[in-house]
């Protein structure tokens, strides 16, 4: 009987039909000890030289853990970046990685305006004044006729823009993939990155880290921001240099900015931004919420059998130069 380990928490958890479709497909459902949100390195080392599949999370998947794991064939990403999973060492050991496109967008829009309205409205700011006997009525900055700077255009990028018509904003974007219908429709401008950058009084980043990406937002990028705009990262905390944002905070180069990602997460104590003035966090929660984690393991779920059965999902699978004599 093939098994199948599941690795993130807040899909063991799920009440979806994702369970089903993979012990109805022959699978034997194997749920690690723990209750982190990640499966602990020991219950991987312990795990991972029986299953011939396994739902990862935010698992770093790194060469010498597909080293220990000689039956693994599938490891299914719950969401749809994969920087943790080391594609070459999959890739030699023939393990197909897939994630999951489509199912966590409009959750990460939404992520990305809770941090935003957080920052203009100062929302949590306000919130602990009051707590404090406060009732210092600051003034609120509004949405509505400034500009939204897009960096990546892509399915995340994409609804984000559509938020942000809806509030009154006038989108422009950055993306190195070809203008598409959708920019038309919509009326987005793209723009070379400075002039992106020179242009919007709230920036977002919506590029998945690549070597192209990683630390893009330094200190000259930030230089390149207009005074008095707002920064959101809801992609990958790889893409930004913490101590160069700190200071561009500290010196109210920004006027904020909302991060649901960290270079190192969880952050660790000493971190610069942990201190840092006009900053909202979140804890990598943009993607997750209940729809899409629903959606996320089922479409997980049914790549995995999808593979078992002999059929292909090239929409979910990263890699396809496996295809060609790829067998379970
Ligand atoms: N906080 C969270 O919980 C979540 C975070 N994410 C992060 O968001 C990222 C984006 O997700 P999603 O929108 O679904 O991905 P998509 O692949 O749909 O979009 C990414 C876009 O960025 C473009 N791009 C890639 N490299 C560059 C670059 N150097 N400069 C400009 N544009 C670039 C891509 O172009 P092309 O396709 O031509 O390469 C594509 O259009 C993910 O990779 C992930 O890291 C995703 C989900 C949840
Ligand atoms: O989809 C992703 O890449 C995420 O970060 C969601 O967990």
């Amino acid at each position: 009987m093939p098994s199948v380990l599941i690795g993130p928490l807040l899909i063991r958890n799920q009440p979806g039909p994702f369970r089903t479709i993979l012990t109805e497909a022959g699978f034997d459902v194997i749920d690690p000890a723990g209750e982190d949100n990640a499966v602990s390195r020991d219950e991987l080392v312990k795990h991972l030289p029986h299953v011939d599949a396994m739902v990862v999370g935010a698992e770093r998947l790194t060469p010498d853990l597909f080293a220990i794991a000689p039956k693994l064939r599938v490891a299914a990403r719950t969401g749809v970046g994969y920087d943790m999973v080391d594609l070459p060492a999959a890739r030699a050991h023939g393990v197909v990685v897939t994630i999951t496109p489509g199912t966590n967008q409009e959750s990460v829009a939404e992520q990305a305006f809770a941090l935003l309205l957080s920052l203009t409205r100062s929302v949590v700011r306000n919130h602990e004044a009051i707590r404090d006997g406060g009732w210092d009525r600051r003034m609120v900055v509004p949405l509505r006729g400034k500009t939204l700077g897009l960096i990546g255009l892509g399915r995340i990028g994409r609804a984000v823009a559509t938020r942000a018509q809806a509030f009154g904003m006038r989108v422009v974007a950055h993306d190195v993939g070809p203008v598409t219908e959708f920019d038309a429709q919509h009326g987005i401008e793209r723009l070379g990155l400075d002039a992106l950058l020179a242009a919007s009084h709230v920036v977002s980043l919506h590029v998945p880290v690549t070597e192209e990406t990683r630390n893009l937002v330094d200190a000259r990028f930030l230089s390149k921001m207009r005074p008095g705009s707002y920064l959101l990262n809801t992609a990958r905390g790889g893409l930004v240099v913490e101590a160069d944002l700190r200071d561009a905070l500290v010196a109210e180069h920004l006027a904020g900015a909302g991060l649901d990602v960290f270079q190192i997460e969880p952050p660790e104590p000493g971190n610069v931004l942990l201190s840092a003035p006009n900053l909202v966090f979140s804890p990598h929660v943009g993607g997750t919420d209940s729809q899409s984690m629903s959606d996320m393991a089922e479409m997980a779920a049914r790549c995995i059998v999808d593979l078992h059965q002999g059929r292909w999902p090239a929409a979910c699978v990263v890699d396809g130069s496996l295809q060609n004599g790829w067998k379970w």
